[in-house]
């Protein structure tokens, strides 16, 4: 036999019985909490064409997106990222629309990086998506489903991580930088690498005093005094808005009574360039990666033809399902099957007793018996 047959290609893997159902159990919970925010199944297709996620749009670079042709030649992508599907069907469908729209999904999403880490290039995502409200309460709204989701799964320990793109644009801005020196900045800078960011800096002439408010954005992160000495360092007033919708924010997340779960850090920039205010990612311990990202972006209906604001997230299933693991915090999953053994001539009794017990809601499998 073909040993390879059996095996799966590097960064897919199969999920089975128990492991299966903790995360169809998870997924559950975590759709019962978007149901009860007043948020609508959608589903979209697995591909699209190559336009929907394409360089303009600020989603994932072209080399890490699964590209195919059809039989008319188009190319089509296997979605690397849900957001922009859901921006081209809100736009497609809800064209006249002046009401926010709220959109709730689960599907996989596909990567194709490089085989680093030990990273899945298929993972599950289940997310909401709330369209058609630019209001800082619906920022609020987003936070709060995000924390509620989470506890809702059993994760009990997490940090929601909150920045705002428009802060550092605001200083981007006023020390007029170009688009690529920008983009760079806000690589080196989410990646923590401050000597590149100086160096990058220093190397394209940008004045001393706008250098030292771009490196320090990477250290206002912590609780919600950060934002206070954020403002205290800028002067434009892009940035000082950033701060001031922030402060708001934080306002109505104690309303809901989730700002324990919460923190800020300025220095958090989305590798998604669509974002244009709000962005944030939920961190566990037992897992690397966030369990939760999301952010605003008010601009990307705009390209599909709908003028709208938008904000929205999505929790990584498989990640959240690795945190839990480790935390030891699984849900409890009822895994038993009672099993009907039968012969040739007991075969209609042994049915009729499966059928009873299935009517009564106990899962029941028949089998054959097997001869010694
Ligand atoms: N699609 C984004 C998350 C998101 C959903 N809605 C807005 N942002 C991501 O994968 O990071």
């Amino acid at each position: 036999m073909n040993r390879q047959l059996l095996h799966t290609p590097e960064g897919v893997r199969d999920i089975y019985g128990k492991e299966y159902a903790r995360k169809l159990a998870v997924e559950e919970l975590i759709h019962g909490k978007l149901r009860l925010y007043g948020y609508q199944d959608i589903q979209t297709p697995t591909f699209e064409f190559f336009d929907v996620f394409s360089k303009e749009i600020g989603a994932t670079p072209s080399r890490e997106l699964y590209k195919f042709f059809d039989k008319e030649g188009n190319t089509l992508v296997l979605r690397p990222d849900f957001t922009p599907s859901m921006a081209r069907c809100a736009a497609k469908y809800f064209m006249d629309e002046d009401v926010p729209i709220r959109f709730c999904y689960a599907g996989n999403t596909f990567t194709n990086t490089g085989n680093l880490q030990g990273k899945l290039k298929e993972v599950t995502q289940m997310g909401a998506e709330l369209i058609g409200d630019g209001s800082v309460e619906a920022d609020g709204e987003m936070i709060a489903l995000v924390v509620e989701s989470l506890l809702s799964a059993g994760l009990k320990e997490f940090q929601v991580s909150i920045g705002q793109m428009e802060y550092f644009k605001g200083i981007c801005t006023q020390a007029g930088l170009d688009e690529q020196t920008e983009n760079e900045l806000r690589e080196l800078i989410s990646g923590k690498n401050i000597f590149g960011a100086e160096e990058l800096l220093t190397g394209r002439g940008v004045a001393e005093s706008y250098c030292r408010m771009l490196l320090k954005v990477s250290e206002h992160f912590g609780s919600v005094e950060v934002l206070g000495e954020a403002k205290e360092l800028v002067d434009n007033s892009r940035s000082l808005e950033a701060i001031g919708r922030l402060e708001k924010l934080y306002h109505v997340l104690k309303s809901y009574g989730v700002e324990k779960y919460v923190s800020f850090d300025l220095g958090m920039l989305s590798k998604y360039h669509y974002y244009t205010g709000i962005i944030f990612k939920a961190y566990t311990y037992g897992v690397g990666e966030p369990v939760v990202k999301g952010g605003r972006y008010d601009r990307l209906l705009g390209y599909f033809g709908k003028k709208a604001p938008a904000i929205g997230f999505v929790v990584v299933v498989d990640d959240l399902m690795s945190a839990l693991e480790r935390q030891k915090a699984h849900v409890g999953v009822e895994d038993d099957i009672k099993i009907l053994t039968y012969h040739a001539s007991d075969y209609e009794e042994k049915l009729s007793k499966a059928k009873a017990l299935r009517a009564k809601g106990i899962r029941t499998a028949l089998r054959p018996m097997t001869e010694p």
